[in-house]
């Protein structure tokens, strides 16, 4: 593991990304100036260029020009303006995931596409919740692929927790209500639900979630509790059609958003909170047990600014 903290982490990816944002204000920089549609244009421009999407740059350039337009500003106090309104958008979506589910287990069914980081982010997650003295076990639902089992098993192991799992091509909701049944008896606090991730075929993928959805409905009318979608913040704007087509076949009740360190475009973060409003869990910062964090929004937005 490297030396540097998570949070060094976090900002040293979000870096890339006011990077980006502080390249395309070129045009700004320097003393103070009334504040005209140029540098308006500019800032959408710079915006639009660090992935936050051409509706939140419209929104933070339509709130910038509404506030200040005509006065004096300078490029410090542009870019905490520019904050402010890009926590505006991320404050009301950063939700961590609660382990609240009475009667327990709390289900929480994790998707995404396969490369997206979600084994991983599923070891993450049961780690922070184990930090919380929760009980946790995991289910080996993406039962396509014999790699995908034996990997969160490895992680298992790891972390001292028990998993339940299937034979490979065998039956994911079957795996499920076993795990539920199991979680049940010991008294587990949480299950998360490791699922297949084939996008390419999305009827298939609906038939079975929808056929998890039953058996798990069956067990507890309530599960699944939570159905997190992860995303690899490295796609894009990419990430938010997969938004879209997961929120049709799986109804995404939250997002937690991975890889973030190293990538240049953090700020489909944003475009994601703003078109679509799904809570934001957390977000992962590297490869190790430790790096999925708590989602601070006010510190996001300064950190794309320029300003942390
Ligand atoms: N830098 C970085 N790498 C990550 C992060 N999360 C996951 N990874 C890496 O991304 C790769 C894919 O992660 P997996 O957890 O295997 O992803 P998956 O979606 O389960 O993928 P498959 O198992 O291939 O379906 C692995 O090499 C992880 O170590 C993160 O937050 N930051």
């Amino acid at each position: 593991m490297s030396g540097q903290s998570w949070s060094d982490r976090l900002l040293g990816g979000f870096r890339k990304t006011s990077d980006k944002f502080s390249e395309n204000l070129s045009g700004v920089s320097g003393g103070t100036s009334k504040l005209d549609d140029a540098t308006l244009d500019d800032v959408e421009d710079a915006l639009i260029l660090s992935d936050l999407g051409p509706t939140a740059a419209a929104r933070i350039r339509a709130r910038l020009s509404e506030q200040r337009f005509g006065r004096d500003i300078d490029e410090q106090g542009l870019r905490e303006a520019v904050a402010e309104e890009i926590a505006a958008i991320l404050r009301p979506v950063a939700k961590p995931l609660e382990v609240t589910a009475f009667p327990r287990p709390q289900v929480v069914l994790v998707i995404g596409v396969n490369g997206s980081g979600k084994t991983t982010t599923i070891a993450k997650l049961a780690h922070l919740f184990q930090e919380d003295d929760y009980s946790v076990m995991l289910a080996a639902g993406d039962t396509f692929r014999a790699a995908a089992i034996g990997q969160l098993s490895v992680w298992a192991d790891r972390l001292s927790i028990p998993i339940v799992k299937g034979a490979e091509g065998g039956d994911p909701a079957s795996v499920v209500f076993d795990a539920v049944r199991k979680a049940t008896e010991i008294g587990s606090d949480a299950l998360i639900v490791d699922t297949a991730g084939r996008l390419q075929n999305k009827t298939e993928l609906m038939d079975e979630l929808a056929k998890i959805r039953r058996v798990l409905g069956r067990i507890n009318p309530e599960a699944p509790h939570d159905v997190v979608l992860v995303l690899d913040a490295t796609n894009g704007q990419n990430a938010l059609s997969q938004i879209e087509t997961f929120k049709e076949v799986a109804g995404v009740t939250g997002l937690i958003m991975t890889k973030l360190d190293g990538t240049a475009r953090g700020g489909v973060l944003v475009a994601a909170a703003e078109k679509y409003g799904l809570p934001i869990h957390a977000i992962g910062v590297g490869e190790t047990i430790d790096d999925l964090r708590p989602f601070d929004p006010d510190l996001v937005a300064r950190v794309i600014a320029g300003l942390a």
